[in-house]
């Protein structure tokens, strides 16, 4: 079978994948991917330990080919792999003339802003940085390249509680300033809210869901009352925990229904983004183990 990671010509569209598969020897590690994800998108990529993040990343990045299915992404790709590598004995000032001088494009201010606004010393080896500075190196080469896609894996390891959130921050910025398509990898879900609004869900190399995030998560909701076998409205259980004399549900409401409205003593409250892939990862796993 051919694989085709070819640009991607619409205007609309930064990154498809159609029946995108990869396997290592006899085992599958990403199989019937299909999805488009929109221009301009911030994209969580989610999934357990082994679900094939890295893959779906490196197989759209060009630096693998898929043994099955095409991908295609709109312009210039810029990937910062999990272990973010960097020349040991490289200063950092050393690493951005790399920089300059390995892509097409360059925007040294750019890269020169994220080391500023991280605080990285400039003359300083590589080696001799902490491992949450090197990230910021990596990014900072990732971002001067200007690049139309960004894929980081896991850029959220190695940092601090601070750095994570800004470094979420800077790279809202980013999407608002350039228009640059994101898609990040994290296990890190409780620090996407307002920073991802689109998802893409792996279990066990398949996508399991995808799409606008608002959409998805208006399509959901958690119900919490007496215990009870049945959740109190209609809808596919996503997950039902029971609790002592409570129990609650996640519920995916039924297409072209209007909204139930639940009786006390019900309580229902929104889905946040944690609530809904740590539900689909744990139905996953139950899934597997059965
Ligand atoms: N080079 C390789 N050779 C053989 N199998 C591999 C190789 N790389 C990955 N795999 C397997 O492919 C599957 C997907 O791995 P992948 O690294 O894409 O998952 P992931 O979702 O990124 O995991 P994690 O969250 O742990 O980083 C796993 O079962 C893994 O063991």
């Amino acid at each position: 079978m051919t694989t085709v990671v070819e640009p991607v010509d619409t205007t609309a569209v930064a990154v498809r994948a159609r029946g995108l598969g990869k396997r290592y020897k006899d085992a599958w590690a990403l199989r019937g991917c299909t999805f488009e994800l929109p221009r301009g998108r911030v994209a969580a990529l989610v999934g357990a330990n082994g679900a094939g993040k890295t893959t779906l990343m490196t197989v759209l990045a060009g630096l693998l080919r898929a043994d099955e299915g095409e991908a295609g992404v709109a312009g210039r790709v810029a990937f910062v792999s999990q272990d973010k590598p960097v020349y040991r004995r490289f200063t950092v000032a050393d690493m951005l003339r790399l920089g300059a001088r390995l892509n097409v494009v360059w925007d040294e201010p750019r890269a020169r802003r994220w080391l500023d606004r991280f605080e990285v010393p400039l003359d300083r080896a590589c080696g001799r940085l902490s491992g949450g500075q090197q990230a910021q190196v990596a990014f900072a080469l990732a971002v001067g390249s200007r690049p139309d896609v960004l894929m980081l894996d896991e850029p959220l390891a190695n940092l601090d509680p601070l750095a994570r959130r800004e470094v979420t921050a800077e790279l809202l910025a980013e999407v608002d300033e350039t228009g640059t398509t994101v898609v990040l990898s994290t296990h890190v879900v409780a620090e996407l809210g307002g920073v991802a609004d689109h998802l893409l869900l792996l279990a066990h190399g398949r996508l399991l869901a995808g799409g606008d995030l608002d959409e998805l998560l208006a399509h959901h909701v958690s119900y919490t009352g007496p215990r009870s076998e049945v959740p109190p409205a209609l809808g596919q259980v996503v997950e039902a925990r029971h609790r002592g004399n409570q129990s609650t549900f996640l519920v995916r409401l039924p297409d072209g229904h209007p909204r139930p409205v639940v009786a006390g003593p019900w309580r229902e409250r929104p889905v946040t983004l944690e609530d809904y892939v740590l539900a689909q990862l744990a139905a996953t796993r139950k899934g597997a183990a059965a």
